[in-house]
């Protein structure tokens, strides 16, 4: 299967500015990552909170690092919700991955209770806040937002157009406010939940959509077509 990925990476002849950061399902990629044109990136989807002390199974920022990771995924909902990590927790996780040099996908996004109270854009923010009490404003250049709506993580229930561009605006505003406007234009802000080769066509139209966090999709060769997508947006 991985093999499948990298020989179709290969034959679409990304451009040396799009940028694929692949979450590895097994360190094999690692090991062939340089024999990729253009690299992809990997990403590891946690790592640990402190670079060094007794923390048994942990693994730290630093050892991603020395492993040549380049990439961490941090506060999925999935390590929300079952692995109890809150707000603070997963802003100490990426001041310290910044730290060792890591880039961080730092993920956001309501449950579908949330959303039915009205108070999504209330929970995305104090998200947001817990990480910018963490990190400073130069930070922010190594940090790409993650919007994923936990109704749509693996449900095949993808937000509309609307709703997505809703909250990413929402959170540019809110950066503007709270740290800058130079970090609101530049930060990235990428959509995560069922997103397809179909429906990330219109996704990637949207203004303030800036690019894709792909789970299931990742697996299938249209995930090539979604790496393009903003070639043709
Ligand atoms: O966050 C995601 C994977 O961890 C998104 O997954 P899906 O694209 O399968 O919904």
């Amino acid at each position: 299967m991985i093999t499948q990925i990298i020989d179709s990476l290969n034959a679409a002849k990304l451009d040396g500015t799009t940028e694929v950061v692949v979450a590895p399902p097994a360190l094999y990629l690692l090991q062939v990552q340089s024999t990729l044109t253009p690299p992809v990136e990997v990403s590891a989807q946690n790592c640990f909170n402190e670079s060094s002390g007794a923390f048994t199974g942990e693994i730290s920022p630093n050892q991603l690092k020395d492993a040549n990771v380049h990439w961490v995924i941090l506060g999925h909902s999935e390590r929300r919700a079952l692995f109890g990590e809150a707000d603070k927790l997963v802003a100490d996780k990426v001041k310290a991955a910044i730290g060792a040099g890591l880039r961080v996908i730092a993920c956001i996004g309501e449950s579908l209770e949330e959303r039915e109270k009205g108070v999504t854009n209330e929970v995305v923010e104090r998200q947001m806040e817990a990480i910018a009490q963490a990190v400073g404003p130069e930070d922010w250049k190594h940090i790409v937002v993650a919007y994923e709506p936990v109704w749509a993580i693996g449900t095949g229930k993808v937000a509309t157009v609307q709703q997505a561009q809703e909250v990413h605006a929402d959170l540019r505003k809110w950066l503007a406010k709270r740290v800058s406007s130079e970090v609101a234009e530049q930060t990235r802000i990428i959509y995560g939940g069922s997103v397809n080769a179909k429906n990330s066509k219109e996704l990637a139209a949207a203004e303030d959509i800036d690019g894709f966090l792909v789970g299931g999709a990742s697996l299938k060769p249209e995930f090539i077509d979604i790496c393009r997508v903003k070639e043709s947006a």
